[in-house]
């Protein structure tokens, strides 16, 4: 029987099996950053143990690093807790050492999960695990990658290994072409808006089909980054020439000389490529479910409520409650329109909103700054005098120094945007950059949980291009109009 893409990589790297299912599993790449490692650093510590192999971690500073005030240094860290994170992190490797480290303001810093794929960290076929949830975005490349706990970060650190038991198989297909202005985060609401936030427990899936092959890499990130979101802990995409090209030349690939950075290839590089080219699912490979959708239906996408699952097409209304027969569901929504100071019925597109957020793990790579920055150039409009505040956060050093290069940030900053420097920002508000209470935001993250971008904020999950649309209208618009 053939074997699916995660079958392959499972396979390969698998180290025992107890009769109940409960695996060791090597693990090749370890990301780390500031908010899950100190517990596990302190951890080996106190044990005495060394952390197993240290070439296999590559870190950075994300989610306490201020946006503003860089030339401040670290003194322009405001809240003693993230300095103290940041500084911690700092000194933690310092000790133990590692492949990379991007620290605070390092020009290669930035979102974990940007930084990795970017430098080359994250490779096809790898297993990748990093204290953090949406590690399933790595799966992008081809590797299986998962968030993991932090005392999990800490058995990872001293063994190489993860206790884990394999998931079934689900394969999600989106066949067809998309409309114009319908991108990746839209197919990847709207699969989470068919499955539900638990479609995907106790699978991992394998998203397929002429759209997600359609799909540049950032666009293959956006989808597994939220496959978390739909409940499965793991996402994958198989590989093919954009895999390859994305990888190659990159500073930790093989086939890149380590001294002067450039792509010189070599039997490791083929040798990776030929292994590389069968990290797909064999053509009779079975699954043990199966979901298709077709990108031609996809329609610009904004939650409405409490869950990414809480999601319509922006040419829809917020759901009325009432219509809602199952009792649990109708209390789900009840209190997720109280939350958000919905009225059942109002079109999503009269929706106004006070902020706009452009950036996280989801949304911050070069392509979604460019996708966000030719709106506001096609519009030609300035942010709305109603919006507070729009803001870009470039996911890494590199992403913004790219866009800066292309003059995207002047497009921005001409319209009335703000141009931060990177990190996880107000996806979660762990640093300065968070919503008021009753504040509304139109956000290119993930998770639109009561209270995940400030206490009382009202999160609405978009597209890049359908923030920056936001932005200039003070109100959702269908973008295909656009587009
Ligand atoms: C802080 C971290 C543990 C957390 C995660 O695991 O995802 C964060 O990145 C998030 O997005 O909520
Ligand atoms: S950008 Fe948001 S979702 Fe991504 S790692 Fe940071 S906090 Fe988590």
């Amino acid at each position: 029987m053939g074997r699916t893409l995660y079958d392959k990589i499972w396979d390969e790297h698998v180290v025992h099996t107890e009769e109940d299912g409960t695996s060791i599993l090597y693990i090749d790449r370890h990301l780390v950053h500031e908010v899950t490692s100190p517990q596990a650093f302190e951890g080996l510590r106190q044990a005495g143990r060394k952390v197993w192999r240290v070439s296999s971690i590559v870190a950075t500073a994300d989610h306490n690093t201020p946006t503003t005030g860089w030339e401040l240094g670290y003194d322009g860290i405001a809240d003693p807790i993230s300095k103290e994170q940041i500084t911690t992190l700092d000194a933690n490797i310092a000790q133990t050492g590692a492949a990379a480290f991007f620290p605070f303001m390092h020009k290669r810093q930035g979102i974990v999960h940007v930084v990795g794929p970017e430098n080359g960290a994250t490779l096809p076929g790898m297993t990748v695990v990093c204290g953090d949830s949406h590690t399933s975005t790595h799966g992008a490349f081809g590797a299986l990658a998962h968030g993991i706990g932090t005392s999990e970060v800490e058995h990872v650190m001293a063994t190489q290994t993860l206790l884990a038991k394999k998931a079934k198989n689900m394969l999600v297909k989106v066949e067809g072409t998309l409309a114009r202005g319908v991108t990746a985060k839209d197919i990847v609401l709207a699969i989470i808006g068919k499955i539900g936030t638990a479609g995907g427990t106790g699978y991992t899936i394998e998203f397929a089909g002429s759209a997600i092959r359609g799909l540049s890499m950032e666009g293959r990130m956006t989808v597994c980054n939220m496959a978390i979101e739909a409940g499965a802990r793991a996402g994958l995409v198989a590989v093919d020439d954009k895999t390859i090209d994305y990888v190659k030349g990159r500073p930790m690939a093989p086939g890149t000389d380590r001294q002067t950075g450039q792509f010189v290839g070599g039997v490791e590089w083929e040798q990776a490529v030929a292994y590389w080219r069968t990290l797909h699912s064999d053509a009779d490979a079975v699954f043990d479910a199966v979901v298709t959708l077709d990108a031609a239906q996809i329609v610009p996408q904004v939650t409405w409520g409490t869950s990414p699952e809480m999601v319509l097409g922006v040419d829809a209304r917020v759901p009325d409650p009432d219509k809602e027969k199952d009792a649990t569901r109708r209390s789900a929504i009840e209190r997720a329109l109280t939350y958000m100071g919905l009225q059942p019925g109002k079109p999503i597109h009269d929706i106004t909103v006070d902020k706009v957020f452009i950036g996280s793990c989801t949304n911050s790579r070069i392509e979604d700054i460019r996708e966000a920055a030719a709106v506001v150039k096609r519009l030609g409009r300035k942010v709305a005098g109603n919006v507070k505040l729009a803001m870009v956060v470039p996911g890494s050093g590199l992403v913004k120094e790219q866009a800066e290069r292309e003059g995207l940030h002047e497009v921005f900053k001409a319209a009335g945007f703000e141009w931060r420097e990177p990190g996880c920002s107000m996806c979660l508000a762990m640093n300065a950059d968070r919503l008021e209470p009753g504040e509304r935001c139109a956000s290119t993250s993930n998770r639109n949980f009561e209270g995940r971008q400030g206490a009382g904020g009202r999160t609405h999950l978009v597209s890049p291009a359908m923030a920056a649309a936001a932005a200039v209208h003070g109100h959702f618009v269908d973008i295909r109009q656009f587009a």
